[in-house]
């Protein structure tokens, strides 16, 4: 079982911008969601693990790896897909990695053919395994990426918002494939889509302005607003209204005139609204929302 441990992380970058303030976190094996607005500082949290930046202060450990200054240790056993990367030759996928199994140092040519058949296997590439990369799908491609990272066998994959530019079919592929090696590896998956995290996810946080606001498995986070949201359909014209009495936190709007609040309260905040069942989304919701009010009364 392999642990990830973050004390005290934090970074300003030279305009002033603080993406990272006081992040401390310990991430286990499986998979891990890291759920924030644009930002927030994902980006700059994903590349200080990856040890391609560093923080002004803190320290991060991979079970015994210090980080920070063992960067070459913990890139042994990484595998890092970045939000977007490089222009492949065209060359056939499987080409291409037996190319690069060959750079990472597996000369024994059986031994190399084994792990590249498992990374196309597990990404589902193995039927297009001699088309050229270059004229793969974007979701192909992504999922080359994590073939390619598989080679290292790494105890750390770090995926930064892979499903942002996919189609419905291939960010469900996409899913499919991080959940099946998510069960023997640690896997930190950023996104700023609720639903990435609710369909994959067994352990998450929220990040935003630089702040971990909440830690917690997504099943106990939606169980702690059991009975506490309230949901309500209004016409579009009383949107004002409600917004300045209620605490809403998300609308939907319908095919019609009309569009559904949530709102949270400990108790119902009146008689027209009804009890809902709460997800996750209401989770990340209630949290910014809360994250809001707090920067804007900081005593309170
Ligand atoms: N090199 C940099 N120099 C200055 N500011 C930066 C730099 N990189 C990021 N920032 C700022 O730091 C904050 C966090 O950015 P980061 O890219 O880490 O967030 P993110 O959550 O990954 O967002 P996105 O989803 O938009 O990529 C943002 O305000 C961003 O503008």
């Amino acid at each position: 079982m392999n642990q990830l441990r973050l004390l005290n992380v934090s970074k300003t970058y030279k305009n002033g911008v603080k993406a990272l303030d006081d992040v401390s976190i310990e991430i286990n094996s499986g998979m891990f969601g890291l759920l924030g607005p644009n930002g927030a500082g994902k980006s700059t949290l994903m590349r200080t693990i990856a040890t391609l930046q560093q923080p002004d202060s803190g320290e991060i450990y991979l079970d015994d790896i210090d980080i920070l200054n063992q960067k070459m240790e913990l890139r042994k056993v990484l595998g890092y897909l970045p939000q977007s990367f490089g222009v492949y030759p065209k060359l056939s996928a499987e080409k291409l990695l037996h190319y690069f199994a060959e750079l990472k140092g597996l000369s024994n040519k059986a031994e190399r053919k084994q792990i590249v058949d498992y990374a196309l296997e597990v990404t589902n590439l193995y039927d297009v395994k001699n088309k050229h990369v270059a004229g793969y799908s974007g979701g192909m491609k992504q999922r080359f990426g994590i073939a390619q990272l598989l080679l290292n066998n790494p105890k750390l994959i770090i995926v930064d918002e892979p499903t942002a530019g996919l189609d419905p079919a291939e960010r469900h592929r996409f899913l499919n494939v991080l959940r099946e090696i998510g069960t023997n590896h640690i896997v930190i998956l950023s996104t700023h889509i609720v639903d990435d995290v609710k369909e994959l996810c067994t352990d998450m946080a929220i990040l935003n302005g630089g702040k971990l606001l909440c830690h917690k498995k997504p099943i106990d986070a939606v169980l702690d607003l059991k009975d506490k949201i309230w949901g309500l359909t209004i016409d579009r014209e009383s949107v004002e209204r409600y917004e300045s009495e209620y605490n809403i936190i998300s609308t939907n709007y319908n095919q019609d005139n009309s569009l559904n609040i949530r709102v949270y309260g400990e108790t119902s905040p009146g008689d027209e609204f009804m009890k809902v069942e709460p997800d996750l989304s209401d989770v990340y919701f209630v949290h910014l929302k809360g994250d809001e009010v707090e920067a804007t009364n900081p005593q309170s």
